[in-house]
């Protein structure tokens, strides 16, 4: 049998109480079998053979019956062990594909398909199910009873004994060689299924730009391809499980059946046998070989609960060497730190050692873990030090110099599309970790603060804010992440100017919205990420301009928020609007991933060609 998953390993470790449990309920289960087989012989013999009268058997037909109970109890108890341990396996894998999930980095969270990741956590950890439920139990069972029946046929007549021992283990070879062969099957099926959540999520999701596009029809096929793979998969299980136990059934037949045989020429050829012990052993034969087909079924579905534990273990594994990589500062975790990173810093020799020198003096000055106190200085500084990221080994590389912000500071991010401005707002906030150089935050890299504390003090409004399907105001109070009075949330309302969104929904503030409630506007969705930080009161606000005309009205609404809440804050814009870029205390001008220069906006203009153009192209696209 193949290794087991270290998960499961894992899983079962933390079930050693019931495990304990069960093999007693077995090894009491064996003695029931053999107990109420030796009473049956032994009231048969009586009525049957030696003409007894009922009266002298009342008391063996009662100790039957209460044997008879007690056997049922066990089995349900072992069957109800099963369901608890299969319950507690089930909530621990679910937490942990959920923590892993939650605590992903924002690239790997952003890598795969959102239905692959779905169904992994909801059907991979629903068919591991079986494992503990079935396999576990039947396994515990077939490890004691078989062995407990066995001992007593060699007791009674040793040739029954002997079959029985030659013919067992071709059940558990049938089994292994089946069971792995279903086991590669099932890992097969489910990534197929989870190829076809995934493309079915996608497909829901853009299912408008698909229409536009007039693609509807070739992702139809896309669908259809992979439920059919999916389709494949599964009958290829149940194949192999229908000829699982038609096998399994026909060595369980034959072996019987030669047992058989044998008593009966001892019985009656050789009369060496008395029909007591002949038609016990007989009672025994089938409950031994019947143990074994039970565990046989069992096994498959062991075995296909394998495969999706499997997979749940891939997805495990596969986040915890992305948090490795994050944690080793490889950008989005796909360098092996001997790239091209390791070139350019061999190139680099001197720049690195000072860096190092840096970087040992700031991690003596501050333990990791405890300079989440330094976040009492709000707003802070900011600092960024030689900061390098790259998505992956040959992609798009930034590289910004060093540059500090003041506390309370106005910057503004400009530059082309793709030059790398959301790329730098995300490094800023702590999203992304630069695979060089690092981020400062109040004279303590970024990466030693602990990630909840620090994002405490930081709203990231972004061009498409998430509205989950809630109410108006459930989706402001999610800002404040603490209970907040219906007050409050007005008052934040207020100030990012939909109180009047609000006057003219059906049901105010309490009118659902998001999926499956009404919709909001692009610049209604804004102000409502506005609104979640009024409330939250951040000391940095990450705001990612809209690129997107909004009408006069609206335009004003947000610029005067905007304005009232960078009054206390940090404001960092990826900035598109002139007035914006203006009013910015200091201006970031990016140019193909590197950060070309910055400065305030006459100081811009005046030295930075690249920028009077930019200011020009917009003056007459009348964004001023
Ligand atoms: N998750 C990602 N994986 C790989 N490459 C990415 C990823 N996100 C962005 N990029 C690439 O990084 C570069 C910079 O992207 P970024 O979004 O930072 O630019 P930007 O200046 O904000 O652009 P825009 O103004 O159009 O939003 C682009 O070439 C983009 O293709």
């Amino acid at each position: 049998m193949k290794r087991k998953t270290s998960l499961i390993s894992e899983l079962m470790s933390a079930q050693r109480k019931r495990l304990v449990l069960l093999g007693g309920q077995s090894l009491a289960l064996g003695a029931a079998i053999a107990g109420q087989a030796v009473l049956l012989a032994e009231a048969v013999e009586r009525i049957f053979v030696q003409q007894a009268p009922l009266s002298s058997v009342v008391v063996i037909l009662g100790s039957l019956l209460a044997v008879m109970a007690v056997r049922t109890l066990l089995s349900y108890g072992n069957g109800r062990i099963g369901l608890q341990m299969a319950a507690s396996a089930k909530t621990e894998m679910r937490g942990k594909v959920l923590r892993k999930l939650a605590h992903a980095s924002v690239p790997s969270a952003l890598r795969g398909q959102t239905g692959g990741k779905v169904s992994v956590a909801l059907d991979a950890v629903d068919e591991a199910d079986s494992y503990f439920s079935q396999y576990m139990p039947r396994m515990m069972e077939a490890a004691v009873i078989p062995i407990l029946i066995l001992i007593v046929v060699f007791t009674l007549h040793m040739n029954s004994g002997i079959i029985m021992l030659v013919t067992a283990p071709f059940i558990p070879i049938f089994m292994v060689l089946v069971g792995l062969k279903t086991k590669n099957k099932s890992e097969e099926k489910f990534a197929q299924l989870a190829e076809f959540s995934g493309t079915f999520l996608d497909s829901l999701q853009g299912l408008v730009s698909l229409k536009l596009y007039g693609r509807a029809h070739r992702q139809q096929q896309e669908i259809e391809r992979s439920s059919l793979g999916y389709r494949d998969a599964t009958m290829d299980i149940l194949r192999i499980a229908f000829t699982n136990t038609f096998m399994l059934e026909s060595i369980v037949m034959l072996s019987i059946g030669i047992v058989a045989l044998e008593l009966a020429l001892q019985l009656l050829v050789f009369k060496s046998l008395s029909f007591h012990t002949a038609f016990l052993i007989l009672l025994l034969v089938p409950e031994f070989y019947s143990l074994l087909k039970n565990t046989g079924t069992a096994f498959h579905s062991g075995r296909t609960s394998m495969g999706a534990v499997r997979k749940v273990e891939e997805m495990l594994a596969e986040t915890k060497e992305e948090r490795a990589a994050s944690d080793r500062g490889d950008g989005a975790g796909k360098t092996d730190g001997t790239g091209e990173i390791g070139r350019v810093e061999k190139a680099d020799k001197a720049d690195k050692a000072d860096k190092a020198d840096k970087a040992e003096k700031a991690e003596k000055a501050v333990k990791p873990g405890t300079a989440h106190l330094d976040l009492i200085r709000m707003p802070p500084s900011i600092e960024l030090r030689d900061v390098r990221f790259r998505y992956a080994p040959d992609s798009f590389e930034l590289a910004v110099g060093s540059v500090s912000f003041g506390p309370g500071e106005q910057i503004a991010i400009v530059g082309k599309s793709g030059s790398g401005k959301t790329t730098l707002l995300h490094l800023i906030a702590g999203l992304l970790k630069p695979i060089a150089g690092e981020v400062l935050v109040n004279g303590h890299s970024l990466a030693q603060y602990d990630e909840a504390a620090w994002f405490e003090h930081v709203s990231y409004i972004t061009q498409h804010p998430y509205i989950f399907a809630g109410t108006f105001a459930d989706n402001i109070a999610i800002g404040a992440g603490r209970d907040v009075s219906r007050a409050e949330i007005v008052q934040a309302a207020e100030a990012a100017g939909l109180a009047a969104v609000a006057a003219e929904l059906e049901q105010g503030y309490d009118t659902f919205v998001g999926e499956g409630g009404r919709g909001l506007s692009g610049g209604e969705k804004q102000r409502l990420a506005l609104a979640r930080a009024f409330l939250k009161q951040p000391a940095i606000i990450l705001f990612d301009e809209p690129t997107v005309g909004l009408d006069l009205h609206t335009e004003r609404i947000l610029q005067r928020s905007i304005a009232e809440l960078a009054k206390k804050t940090t404001m960092i814009t990826v900035a598109h609007r002139l007035y914006t870029i203006r009013h910015a205390d200091r201006i970031l001008f990016m140019d193909n991933g590197a950060l070309l220069d910055y400065g305030r906006h006459d100081e811009l203009l005046a030295r930075l060609p690249q920028y009077a153009e930019m200011v020009h192209v917009q003056r007459k696209g009348g964004f001023a």
